[in-house]
């Protein structure tokens, strides 16, 4: 598809509307029928312009083209992000918040989240081995939010882990749904930034030491660019930028017990590759192949022209994540659940794999977490492959591209979990 000569524009007042029924699929619909990779709508009432495609990614994060303050429609900001998050921030406020994200990633960092993980693990498989049935994505948004926790030096009391686990939960389950639910998710909010903003406080006040590799320690006592200490209530907001996210991993985990219950080869082939090429593969093309960000949003820095088309400054404008994940002119096959296509190294390319975000780390607004969500993956697979038996009873696995986020709609349900001999 041609990032057209003549930008088509979808006629009508709004299409708000088509967005929420098509879901995932709203871009990559327009684009395959007007045969081009950038299209102009209204969406939210306003003009609005969608695009997808390497290029189209390439330009997206081009930091001089395109800002985040004003991108992000209100009700994510009053679930998903929070106010005044990194997500909002652009040029030198961005890249200083960024790199309090990026310290945290380090490899000791990275493995000290993964040892913390596979100990969650072994703890919660001591009590799903005493039950009939568990479901899934309950019991991994547990796991995670405990990790999450004990990784960021926040502290939990095993009582407390079931009310956290769901309150977190809500932050990225309920910013696409209407009505009760969704004010569910901006009331959790409001709960959780005001137990991160006591724990900050209490940090400064030296009621609380967290170590100082932990995102509590680093955003309670980072400094912005004029070398003033976060309020308490941004340095909330960025814990909780942690803390979410890490939860929101159980949804690619049941993708991952998904994919191998779709895919049962997959087992053979991840069995007998040792060195855990073959795993990465398979973490990767989870990730491309089944849904999670449909978009990302951004506005138009300052008028340019690209393509023949006049992009004007302010414009709200589109990144099309699931349908770049699935474009044919980018994957072969693209519905074809194929890991081995990573054999490529040019398929894992900062413009092409795009499920997280695309570009650069600590200059754009590429996840920060992406290291982290490959290695919890990893260990999931690890668990469900070499670690555990259990049986999937009749349930319906089935997902939607409509609902955001997507999961299968069980929740992924086991019996009869033991541990491997
Ligand atoms: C569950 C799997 C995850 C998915 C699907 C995901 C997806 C994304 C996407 C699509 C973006 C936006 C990129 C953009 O705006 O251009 C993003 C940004 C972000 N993610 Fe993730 N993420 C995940 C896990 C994580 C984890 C584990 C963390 C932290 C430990 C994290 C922290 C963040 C932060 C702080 C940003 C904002 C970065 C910025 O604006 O510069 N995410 N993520």
């Amino acid at each position: 598809m041609p990032e057209s000569q003549d930008v088509p524009r979808e006629e009508g007042l709004d299409h708000s509307v088509s967005l929420m029924r098509e879901g995932y699929m709203y871009i990559l619909n327009r684009r395959k029928s007007f045969q081009s990779n950038v299209f102009e709508t209204r969406l939210l009432g306003q003009k609005a312009i969608c695009m997808g495609g390497k290029n189209a990614a390439e330009l997206f994060y081009d930091q001089e083209k395109f800002k985040r303050k004003g991108a992000a429609p209100k009700r994510v900001q009053e679930t998903l992000f929070g106010k005044q998050g990194v997500q909002t921030l652009d040029d030198n406020q961005h890249l200083n918040r960024k790199e309090m994200f990026m310290s945290l990633m380090s490899e000791e960092n990275t493995k000290k989240f993964i040892d913390i993980h596979r100990t969650d693990w072994k703890k919660a498989v001591e009590e799903w081995t005493g039950k009939d049935e568990i479901v899934f994505y309950e019991e991994a948004k547990k796991i995670l939010c405990q990790t999450a926790c004990k990784w960021a030096g926040v502290p939990l009391p095993d009582e407390e882990l079931e009310k956290r686990t769901n309150e977190l939960a809500s932050l990225f389950e309920t910013p696409a749904l209407i009505g009760p639910e969704h004010w569910k998710g901006r009331h959790n909010r409001n709960i959780l930034e005001a137990w991160m903003k006591e724990l900050v406080e209490k940090v400064r006040e030296g009621e609380w030491s967290p170590d100082p590799q932990t995102a509590l320690y680093t955003m309670s006592w980072h400094k912005d660019v004029e070398g003033e200490r976060l309020d308490p209530h941004t340095a909330a907001v960025e814990i909780l930028n942690i803390l979410r996210p890490i939860t929101a991993i159980a949804i690619y985990m049941c993708f991952t017990v998904l994919a191998l219950e779709q895919f049962p080869e997959e087992k053979g082939k991840l069995a007998s590759e040792p060195t855990g090429q073959y795993l990465q593969w398979f973490v990767q093309e989870i990730r491309r192949f089944y849904p999670f960000f449909p978009f990302v949003t951004a506005r138009v820095k300052k008028d340019f022209t690209w393509s023949n088309y006049d992009f004007e400054k302010d414009t709200l404008t589109l990144l099309d994540v699931y349908g770049t994940n699935h474009d044919p002119e980018l994957w072969d096959n693209p519905e074809l659940f194929h890991p081995e296509r990573f054999k490529v190294e040019e398929n894992s390319q900062k413009y092409q794999l795009i499920p997280q975000g695309g570009g650069s780390y600590v200059e754009g607004h590429r996840c920060p977490g992406e290291g982290i969500t490959i290695e919890a993956m990893k260990v999931c697979a690890d668990f469900l492959l070499n670690k555990i038996t259990y049986q999937m009873p009749e349930q319906d696995l089935s997902y939607s591209l409509v609902s955001m986020p997507s999961k299968p709609k069980s929740g992924c349900k086991f019996t009869q979990i033991h541990w491997k001999q």
